[in-house]
């Protein structure tokens, strides 16, 4: 287990009958890296990524979170420790606001329950006035200030991942699953995503381990890459190295690496 890990992933097995989609993996993603997750069809990358989010139970192995065993953990249970996954399913609330879907997503404070409402109402405002203007950071930060009082439905569809990107801001997130970011994406939005998670990485020290077939955006975006073959990890480096290294380029591309 390396000491500045933000996530390791310890010897973790998951067989689907006969077969072991992991295999007696282990990697880690270190605190304040942008950590890409790539290989073939079928190396296991969906499999893994869903044992770390708390998707999928792992048969054998540990997943360690910001030194915590947090292995069979489900996904609301991650959220609250500081673990976040982000772009499988937009998922805003349209008929509210950019702002108010932002002020949505801190849970389990106080404040929120109905007792706190009634019985304690400074609280309750204090902490709405906090989490508003948390809100109103994360909408500067992201450029979103003009559409900010916008119906979340009425946004473009570049506008709900930005949105998207800032729930997990709203919760200061130890490290963010980016799933698929490029998935159904137009070249110019794909640059203003990149653009901010650079930003949240450089300017705020966020962790982000990134699973995508996109391979001009895991180059743009990652470094260290992970590389995965037949259930376990095969390669870890730059992407120059990983393209650099024939084996890997065989194993990952089947082709050239110009191919890739
Ligand atoms: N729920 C499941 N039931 C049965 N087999 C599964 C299941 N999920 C994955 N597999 C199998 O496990 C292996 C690894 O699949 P996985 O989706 O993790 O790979 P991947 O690297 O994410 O592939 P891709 O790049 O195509 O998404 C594959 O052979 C896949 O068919």
């Amino acid at each position: 287990m390396s000491q500045d890990a933000v996530i390791d992933v310890i010897n973790v097995s998951k067989h689907f009958g006969g077969l072991a989609a992991v295999n007696n993996c282990s990697l880690s993603v270190r605190r304040g890296s942008v950590t890409g997750l790539i290989g073939p069809n079928g190396a296991g990358k969906s499999t893994l990524f869903n044992m770390v989010a708390g998707n999928i139970v792992p048969d054998e192995g540990q997943v360690i979170f910001d030194g915590q065993d947090v292995t069979g953990l489900a996904p609301h249970q991650l959220f609250r420790l500081g673990m976040l996954r982000t772009f499988q399913i937009a998922h805003e609330f349209s008929n509210m606001t950019a702002l108010e879907n932002l002020m949505m997503v801190p849970g389990d404070q106080p404040g929120e329950s109905l007792a706190n409402v009634w019985f304690r109402p400074f609280l309750a405002r204090s902490r709405e006035t906090a989490v508003r203007k948390k809100a109103l950071d994360v909408i500067d930060f992201l450029k979103l200030g003009h559409v900010r009082n916008e119906l979340a439905g009425n946004l473009s569809g570049g506008q709900k991942k930005l949105l998207e990107l800032g729930r997990t801001m709203m919760v200061d997130a130890k490290v963010v699953l980016l799933d698929e970011v490029a998935a159904g994406v137009n070249k110019t939005l794909l640059n203003d995503l990149a653009a901010n998670i650079e930003r949240m990485n450089r300017e705020l020290g966020y962790t982000f381990f990134v699973i995508e077939h996109d391979m001009d955006l895991i180059a743009r975006l990652c470094d260290p890459v992970i590389v995965m073959a037949e259930g376990r990890k095969i390669a870890e480096g730059s992407m120059e190295e990983v393209r650099a290294n024939p084996e890997i380029v065989e194993a990952y591309f089947g082709a050239p690496v110009e191919a890739a």
